[in-house]
């Protein structure tokens, strides 16, 4: 059927309604059509309320529409905007921004700041899946649960890439396809440190001399190989500690500060906005007391602790909390391993400055009504769903808070995903 994409929604696709036939009026969903498009789509799930749909052709095409620049794009699932050009994935995501803020009835909105940075290159991790036969690295493929074998990826680190294409040449002699399932590639600021990290396949077991064996044989062909970790199949029974080879953290410099991140922490994923993003939430903030809330490795916590007279760090995850009373040591921030809820339960009163930086399910009714009532004068709120940051925001500010700035931050160009930062004031 004709369609004419009306607008780019969350997720990657271009919405359009039916005009004609039995599905006149539904909402329809086109992966890879852009904004005001004439295309021609194949209804490939009709539900009730809406359809998705196949692009076929594009029969009148947007003028920002761009030759994709990776031979995999369209079908592979890890990017969605390669046919639109930068300005154009930019203003998408600026408007999907700005609508799910107006539909959660959120007016009166700041003017919208951008922080963008280069559009290739930018990943500091991916991770693959690993085919046994024939042996092979790839992605899953789009809308698909099946890997799509992969010799390159732009939108990841050089030395990324590079590791990539060893693991492809290497790995079948390694015989890595027989006990590895997945790989994550991480590399730091200036690409010097590389660590791997491989999930064994359901089943298979190697030895701890095989696994360093074997990490001594990729260090002869990725020259940053820093370390090496294989982990246990997710689910399996027994658990024992993972295998290691090498260094167990990466050290990850951010403007003047290094942190050390092991494997398994959280850390932000663009290696040219981290600091960007860094100052966007730190610069210019001071007081006495300041909070960090699901603080990772400490990327804000140590930054505040040089505008602040104390900084308590609040993060509930392991590995990322053992790395956070690491980079804490020689500051005045305090580390607390805890979640944000029962953090925030103890308290009594309120400090001058919150940051909030939670997973995509946002912070949930609980934890917003607990910051509405305990009134710290700030609150920067870093998010990473547009959805969730708009429910919390519309909680926020009933109960007292003013929409103070909004900065769009494009930490994941060519996907359809976006980083936000809010700050509200009372
Ligand atoms: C999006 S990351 C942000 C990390 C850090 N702010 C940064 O920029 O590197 C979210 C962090 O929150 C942690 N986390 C998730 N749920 C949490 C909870 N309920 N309480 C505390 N920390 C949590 C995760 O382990 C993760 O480190």
């Amino acid at each position: 059927m004709k369609l004419r994409i009306e607008k780019a929604i969350y997720g990657g696709a271009g919405l359009a309604r039916a005009t004609e036939g039995p599905l006149a009026g539904k909402t329809i969903f086109v992966p890879l059509a852009l904004p005001g498009e004439l295309v021609e789509a194949q209804i490939v799930d009709d539900r009730r309320s809406f359809a998705n749909a196949r692009l076929e052709t594009v029969i009148e095409a947007s003028p920002a529409r761009i030759k994709a620049a990776c031979p995999y794009f369209g079908a592979c699932g890890g990017c969605d905007y390669q046919q639109a050009s930068y300005e154009q994935q930019l203003a998408m995501k600026r408007d999907i921004l700005r609508e799910s803020l107006e539909r959660a009835h959120l007016s009166l909105l700041p003017e919208m700041q951008t922080l963008s940075g280069p559009a290739w290159g930018y990943r500091n991790r991916i991770r693959l899946h690993v085919q046994r036969k024939p042996f092979s690295l790839g992605y899953k493929k789009r809308a698909s649960n099946e890997s799509l074998a992969v010799g390159e990826c732009p939108i990841a680190a050089p030395s990324l890439v590079n590791a990539l294409q060893v693991l492809n040449q290497e790995g079948a002699r390694l015989g890595l396809g027989e006990w590895c399932d997945e790989v994550e590639l991480f590399t730091s600021h200036d690409e010097s440190e590389l660590r791997l990290s491989f999930w064994e396949r359901s089943g298979a077991r190697i030895s701890a001399g095989a696994f360093r064996t074997m990490g001594d044989a990729l260090r002869q062909h990725i020259a940053p190989l820093s370390g090496a970790t294989l982990f246990e199949a997710a689910g399996a029974k027994q658990h024992s500690s993972p295998l290691e080879w090498g260094e167990q953290a990466l050290r990850y410099r951010v403007d003047r500060q290094e942190y050390r991140v092991s494997r398994g922490s959280f850390f932000q994923g663009n290696r040219f906005l981290v600091g960007p993003l860094l100052q966007t939430v730190a610069r210019g903030r001071r007081g006495v007391v300041a909070w960090d809330l699901y603080a990772g490795v400490g990327l804000f916590a140590r930054a505040l602790a040089e505008s602040f007279d104390k900084v308590i760090a609040v993060e509930d995850a392991p590995s990322s909390s053992h790395d956070l009373v690491h980079n804490l040591q020689e500051t005045s921030a305090r580390a607390v391993k805890s979640s944000t809820l029962d953090f925030l339960r103890r308290q009594q009163s309120a400090p001058d400055l919150v940051v909030v930086d939670p997973p995509r399910t946002g912070l949930g009714t609980e934890v917003t009504e607990l910051l509405g009532r305990l009134a710290a004068a700030q609150i920067v709120y870093v998010s990473c769903d547009p959805a969730t940051l708009s429910r919390d925001l519309r909680s926020l500010l009933q109960s007292g808070y003013q929409l103070q700035s909004l900065t769009m931050v494009d930490l994941f160009p060519q996907t359809y995903h976006m980083e936000t930062v809010a700050v509200l004031t009372r």
